[in-house]
């Protein structure tokens, strides 16, 4: 297959790869690839990227079976990867069963939990030092609002960080692309997106939060603003740490008598 990634693509891909130094040479990378539309479009950019950036490094990719389906081929992910010269793996486990069961609470932080774990193993065993994700800008800036409103904490996911306890790196190569450019992208990669097997797919937090950010006027320039907040850098005015009843009553009798 004759791989070609528009120049507006490669741009933001290239820019994010090296300001935030996501590849290095002799790099052993898995692509964590679900069959949607981001993670084809990232092993896309990478068997693209690999053979005209001119450091070596290896793109592998791995898809965690989730258990929905008993056997599942994977065929179509299966034929991409052939294409595209990658060797795919798929890892088969059984984490539908705790999704399903309608005991389990926070569904999606356990599903993420266990598959991260999953991959963790897998990176060891087969000697991988960094995974890829397909996170884009919306999901990054989306994810910064969320932990504000919903948790009271002003963070997002990194670019690039460092798992201590496995020893490997976490990449994110399309952060700087907007999710529309990923989903006109099977234009691109000539792959149709699986839909995902899981029930909670789309009720998530997370649609509430693109359709907050829809409804603005000017939603293009709040979404960038909300980004420049997410820099390191950013001028902070903070108030002072909460202090405790303890310490308000202390500081409260000397100003008070009686
Ligand atoms: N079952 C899976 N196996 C391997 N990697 C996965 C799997 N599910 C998700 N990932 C990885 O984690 C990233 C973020 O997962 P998330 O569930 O948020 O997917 P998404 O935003 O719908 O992206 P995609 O379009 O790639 O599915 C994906 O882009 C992919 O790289």
């Amino acid at each position: 297959m004759k791989l070609s990634l528009p120049k507006s693509y490669t741009r933001k891909i290239a820019r994010a790869i090296a300001e935030f130094e996501l590849i290095e040479e002799g790099d052993n990378i898995l692509v964590g690839f679900s069959g949607g539309k981001d993670s084809s479009l990232l092993l896309y950019a990478l068997a693209t990227l690999q053979k005209s950036m001119g450091i070596n490094f290896k793109v592998s990719a791995l898809t965690i079976d989730l258990g929905f389906e008993e056997d599942a081929e994977f065929k179509e992910m299966k034929d991409y990867c052939k294409k595209l010269e990658i060797p795919y793996y798929i890892e088969r486990t059984k984490i539908s069963e705790i999704i399903t069961d309608e005991a389990t609470k926070n569904p999606c932080a356990k599903c993420a939990y266990f598959r991260k774990g999953a991959i963790s193993k897998f990176m060891k065993e087969g000697g991988f030092n960094k995974i890829a994700y397909g996170h884009h800008y919306d999901d990054a800036v989306e994810t910064f609002l969320m932990s504000i409103l919903y948790s009271g904490q002003v963070k997002t996911f990194e670019p690039k960080s460092y798992l201590d306890n496995s020893d490997i790196y976490v990449i994110r190569p399309l952060l700087y692309l907007r999710e529309q450019e990923t989903r006109e992208a099977k234009k691109i990669t000539e792959f149709e997106p699986i839909p995902s097997p899981c029930p909670h797919d789309g009720e998530t937090k997370r649609e509430e939060i693109k359709q907050l950010l829809r409804s603005f006027d000017d939603s293009k320039q709040i979404f960038y603003n909300v980004a420049a907040a997410m820099r390191e850098g950013a001028p902070l005015q903070l108030w002072p740490q909460e202090l405790a009843d303890k310490e308000v009553l202390e500081k409260t009798n000397k100003l008070w008598k009686g």
